[in-house]
């Protein structure tokens, strides 16, 4: 099972301190903000039927791997920076880990931080228009699949980016989607 939990005091000045909290965040609640989580055997993925269903039903047409550490990094010290920048992309961001572990932060619609612990065999969808940000945790190393429709575009834009539509689409989807209930 995957650990989320709200990040109540970021006091730090370290991004890669756990911020544990004991608000913990349930899979359902993830699902309101529109994140969603599988798990799979990370050796055995490629003959795994369900990560295949997946993947087919999906058209995650294009894969490669992004090994984050500074011996594996180019650029590590940038990279890291923008990575843990509070961004949005116009399409879905896709992560399987294959191996080591890291915190994917994502916005809940208060504007709170929810804290994503995510390590070998998550795989992990955020969705086009979510604020986010990624950071490792002190074993310095992850290795992660990025899964995308056709071809890649990995930039991040930067919070504010209240006036894009792949926002204003995020954000009435998922409000309605909280208030309507
Ligand atoms: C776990 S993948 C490393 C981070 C990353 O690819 C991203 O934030 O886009
Ligand atoms: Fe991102």
């Amino acid at each position: 099972m995957v650990r989320a939990w709200r990040i109540l005091q970021e006091e730090t000045d370290d991004p890669r301190d756990a911020l544990y909290s004991n608000e913990s965040v349930s899979l359902e609640q993830l699902a309101q903000v529109g994140v969603e989580y599988f798990k799979f055997d990370a050796d055995t993925f490629e003959q795994n039927d369900d990560y295949l269903k997946l993947k087919n039903n999906r058209g995650y047409s294009y894969s490669d791997t992004i090994s984050v550490s500074r011996a594996t990094l180019p650029d590590f010290d940038a990279k890291i920076k923008s990575f843990f920048e509070e961004h949005l992309h116009t399409d879905d961001e896709i992560r399987f880990i294959l191996d080591g572990s890291g915190y994917f932060d994502v916005r809940d619609l208060d504007g709170r931080w929810i804290r994503i612990e995510c390590v070998k065999g998550d795989l992990l969808v955020l969705p086009s228009g979510i604020y986010h940000r990624f950071t490792l945790d002190k074993k310095d190393y992850i290795k992660a699949l990025r899964l995308f429709i056709g071809v890649p575009v990995w930039t991040p834009h930067n919070r504010p980016a209240d006036s894009m539509k792949e926002r204003l689409d995020y954000v009435s989807k998922y409000l309605t989607a909280t208030t309507t209930n």
